[in-house]
């Protein structure tokens, strides 16, 4: 079982590896660096999160690892090749800010849509399907459609589906950001049993310090216009983290070294 503790220190090859990268979006208005001069390293089994404050590139940065956008500066690597490389060959789940089921669909056929558009045969999508939704506690909610679900577990079922087809990455966008924060609270507790069970290399987007602090192994600071990385923090914490861990000395030592991280980002953009 991987923990917490031991991933960051880990000799494992890089799972992502960007060099000087950069996005600028070419827009009407002119040109919009969303991302800028951006190095960054993640190791296999790291729990990773991105905070930083609103347009800072966060989702950009996510986008690029996943393919859905083209760096126009630099390089990166996912699993030792290009991101389109990676995403051909299946290396990533993304759950994004909003659960994005469908309504018209049970859970399951939510869950079996990326299987069955990547041809698994109906006898192993079963298998896989019972799997993923084992993993995020929605085994029994099979039939049900969407609606019939909160929220919270809607967007459990929308990592059920990231999970199916077996994928080493999870990148992660925001996916607790619109619920309240007891459910958020239990739903982080579930995903650093479900990475801890599953070895998984996590990219996870926050506005959250305390959800970054609880989560990760690595924290990347960011700052806005443009998006630059400003801190990189290699948790002291244990693998263990019981919930009232947020209260303890150390908890908020890293927290503030975040907070820290954020204002002078801050700083900088009101002296442009
Ligand atoms: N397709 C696009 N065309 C032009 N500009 C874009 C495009 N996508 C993003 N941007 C701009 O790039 C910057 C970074 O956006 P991004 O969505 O990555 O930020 P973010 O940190 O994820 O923000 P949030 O926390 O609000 O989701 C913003 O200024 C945004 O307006």
């Amino acid at each position: 079982m991987k923990s917490p503790a031991e991933a960051p220190g880990s000799s494992a090859a890089p799972v992502i590896a960007a060099q000087g990268l950069g996005l600028t979006f070419g827009t009407g208005d002119g040109d919009v660096v969303a991302l800028s001069n951006v190095d960054l390293t993640v190791k296999k089994g790291e729990f990773v999160s991105f905070i930083g404050p609103s347009g800072c590139g966060k989702t950009t940065l996510l986008r690029v690892i996943a393919d859905l956008e083209r760096p126009t500066a630099g390089t990166i690597s996912v699993n030792g090749q290009t991101p389109e490389g990676a995403r051909r060959n299946r290396a990533y789940g993304y759950v994004f800010q909003a659960p994005a089921l469908y309504p018209w669909r049970t859970i399951e056929k939510n869950v079996a849509l990326p299987l069955e558009i990547m041809g698994y045969p109906r006898a192993e999508r079963a298998g896989r399907i019972a799997r993923a939704l084992a993993l995020v506690n929605l085994t029994g909610f099979e039939k049900k459609h969407p609606w019939q679900l909160s929220g919270g577990m809607q967007q459990r079922a929308s990592i059920a589906r990231a999970l199916a087809f077996d994928a080493d990455i999870l990148l992660m966008d925001e996916p607790f950001g619109a619920l309240d924060e007891i459910v958020r609270d239990h739903l982080n507790a579930e995903l650093l049993r479900l990475w801890a069970s599953t070895g998984k290399t996590i990219c996870f987007v926050t506005h959250s310090i305390p959800e970054a602090v609880y989560l990760s192994t690595t924290i990347v600071v960011m700052s806005p216009r443009p998006g630059r990385v400003t801190d990189i923090i290699r948790s002291t914490l244990p693998a263990e983290r019981p919930l009232d861990i947020r209260e303890s000395p150390e908890f908020l030592e890293i927290a503030a070294r975040v907070r820290d991280g954020l204002r002078a980002g801050h700083s900088y953009e009101e002296a442009l």
